[in-house]
């Protein structure tokens, strides 16, 4: 990426439908079904009922199923079928009235105290941990004693006592959110907290409060149906299905199978709810991966056999060597070559440049040279060798040991490589230890750590050591990240656009720390850059990428003096600093 990618914005990224997919999980679907069934057949029920709820007929009394009763009669003759489909209503109304106030209330709460924090995120806490605090099912009888027998009453009350349950859930997820960039986007454009919450949060949030939804139904029911069962919500004869499981429960002897009818349908709708909660959590989870419905699902790469097989004799010349290279990324349209068969020798001792415009393949030839590929992207062809030995195509585990101790990287974005929670100085100290870059206690570590801050000429490493690392200014964190990829003493360096995010005089001081550093220590470094400048003031050789494929290579010279290529001749002609003092591209 260079820093004239736009910033990723909420409207550039696309809704996705959270039940996308779902069909591709028979459970899930399957309680998606239950649920959606059992609620039409509900609110249709004056027209799918085959008689009026509360019609007697004592001579039919706990009569089996039949034709004119499907579901059988109770100890009163109703027909039990109907009673349910009329009793699902204040069951779901109930389950309707919660959810909502919860959802509602718990999201506006988290959005908010996420959001904004400062002196709202306190007051809203502090309103959270008392509505945890307070005991919802005496509240609701409470409530149940002042509104006799109201279903919609009680629900609203646990509805809102349940929300500081979700409001928590919200804000820390939210709390993540405003850290994204497409949110300093928004906020950099002037748009007000209220529209960058509503336009750009929320959408973020819906998987999760689906799932949250989902999960509380369950709960929900379950408190609802026993508010029924015990009589203090929809007063009998008015069905219900706790109404009925009560009435059932009292001639279970004589009629079980009304019992398991009422119960059975409360825990199937029950279990419908939560297994819908878990497979919307999963579903949301492998979008997030990449792994998502099957018209977003990445079409995999075929690694090219020889890939697998390719020669075990090493090239013979240069410190890192790249033999007939190619990448692919597997992407919903298919397989998707960026890297084509490159080939290229860097030396021991110099300066490589990589150079070509955004999306040539510069950055992806770098990181699979490390392994650090995204997981859709595959080498699908060639090789890459370090030191003679081969590194393409090695399991993870040997890739560990060689990153950082052989081959090391520095990005175009200090801060990817520190944590801000920690000192440079511990920071340092865990990768020269995890790197075995020296034996020896804490003072061994503590002395390399200074010499390490020293060599990428920070002054008072001592104090640099101490410090966290936005204390730091943009030129100093890239001084730091390099000194972290010298702490193994990599044979290769890869900087990846090391000063695309600094100014122009500290990008020439952290030019020169890399020339002086070749210098000192021997080492090769594959310098990645867009901007032509940079390979002239700095690289010994380079290449010229344009999409995916070299171009042009040879020494800085024979770039700049005899550009055989059209694609570098445009790049010198476009970089204006370059063309001016040349004066002469052909
Ligand atoms: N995970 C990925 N899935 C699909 N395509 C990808 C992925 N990562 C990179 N690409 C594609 O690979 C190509 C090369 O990307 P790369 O990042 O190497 O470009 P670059 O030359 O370094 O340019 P820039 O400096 O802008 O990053 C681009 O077309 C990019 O869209």
């Amino acid at each position: 990426m260079t820093a004239a990618d736009p910033p990723v914005s909420v409207s550039s990224r696309k809704w996705t439908n959270p039940f996308a997919g779902i069909w591709r999980r028979p459970l899930t679907a399957a309680a998606l079904a239950v649920v959606l069934t059992v609620t039409v057949a509900v609110i249709l029920a004056p027209l799918l009922a085959p008689h009026p709820p509360l019609a007697q007929d004592l001579l039919h009394a706990r009569g089996g199923p039949s034709a004119s009763h499907p579901l059988g009669t109770d100890e009163l003759g109703r027909d039990v079928l109907s009673r349910l489909l009329y009793g699902g209503r204040p069951a779901l109304l109930g389950v309707g009235v919660a959810v909502s106030v919860y959802i509602v209330l718990g999201m506006s709460l988290g959005i908010l105290a996420g959001y904004l924090r400062g002196w709202t995120d306190r007051v809203i806490v502090g309103l959270m941990d008392v509505m945890l605090s307070v005991p919802a099912v005496i509240i609701m009888l409470a409530v149940l004693a002042i509104f006799s027998q109201s279903n919609v009453a009680a629900m609203l009350t646990l509805g809102f006592l349940s929300a500081a349950g979700l409001a928590r859930i919200i804000r820390s997820s939210c709390i993540a959110l405003r850290e994204e960039l497409f949110v300093d986007a928004a906020r950099v454009s002037g748009l007000s907290a209220a529209r960058i919450m509503a336009r750009h949060i929320f959408p973020g949030l819906v998987g999760l409060l689906l799932v949250q939804m989902c999960l509380f139904s369950g709960i929900a029911l379950m408190v609802q149906t026993g508010l029924g069962f015990l009589g203090l919500a929809t007063p009998p004869p008015a069905p219900s299905w706790g109404g009925m499981v009560g009435e059932a429960s009292q001639v279970m002897e004589q009629s079980p199978s009304l019992l398991l009818i009422s119960g059975g349908l409360i825990g199937l709708m029950s279990v419908a709810f939560g297994l819908l909660g878990d497979g919307l959590r999963d579903l949301t989870q492998d979008r997030r991966q990449g792994t998502g419905s099957r018209s977003q699902r990445p079409v995999p790469v075929a690694v090219a056999k020889d890939t697998a097989e390719a020669s075990d004799t090493p090239p013979d010349a240069g410190v890192l060597a790249v033999r007939d290279y190619s990448i692919a990324f597997a992407t919903p349209q298919g397989p998707r070559t960026v890297v084509d068969s490159v080939s290229f020798t860097v030396n021991t001792g110099e300066i490589f440049g990589l150079v070509g415009e955004s999306g040539s393949g510069k950055t992806v030839t770098g990181l699979s040279l490390l392994g650090l590929l995204a997981p859709n992207g595959t080498v699908t062809g060639g090789s890459a060798w370090l030191a003679g030995r081969r590194i393409s195509g090695l399991p993870e585990r040997d890739l560990q040991r060689i990153r950082g101790s052989e081959i090391a990287l520095v990005s175009q974005e200090p801060m990817v490589a520190l944590d801000p929670n920690f000192t440079i100085g511990s920071q340092l100290s865990e990768v020269v230890r995890r790197t075995g870059a020296v034996s020896g206690g804490k003072d061994a570590v503590g002395q390399r750590v200074r010499e390490l801050l020293s060599s990428v000429h920070l002054r008072d490493p001592d104090d640099i050591a101490r410090r966290h690392p936005h204390e730091l200014s943009g030129g100093m964190l890239q001084r730091v990240a390099i000194a972290m990829a010298l702490a193994g003493s990599p044979k290769v360096l890869i900087a990846d656009e090391p000063t695309t995010a600094l100014d122009v005089t500290v990008q020439a001081g952290i030019l020169d720390l890399l020339r002086s550093l070749r210098d000192e220590r021997g080492m090769a470094i594959i310098l990645i850059t867009h901007d032509l400048g940079v390979v002239a003031d700095s690289c010994d050789r380079a290449i010229v990428m344009e999409q995916g494929r070299i171009v042009e290579e040879g020494s800085v010279e024979d770039i700049f003096y005899r550009p055989q290529h059209p694609y570098t001749k445009k790049l010198i002609e476009s970089t204006p600093s370059i063309a001016r003092t040349e004066g002469r591209v052909a």
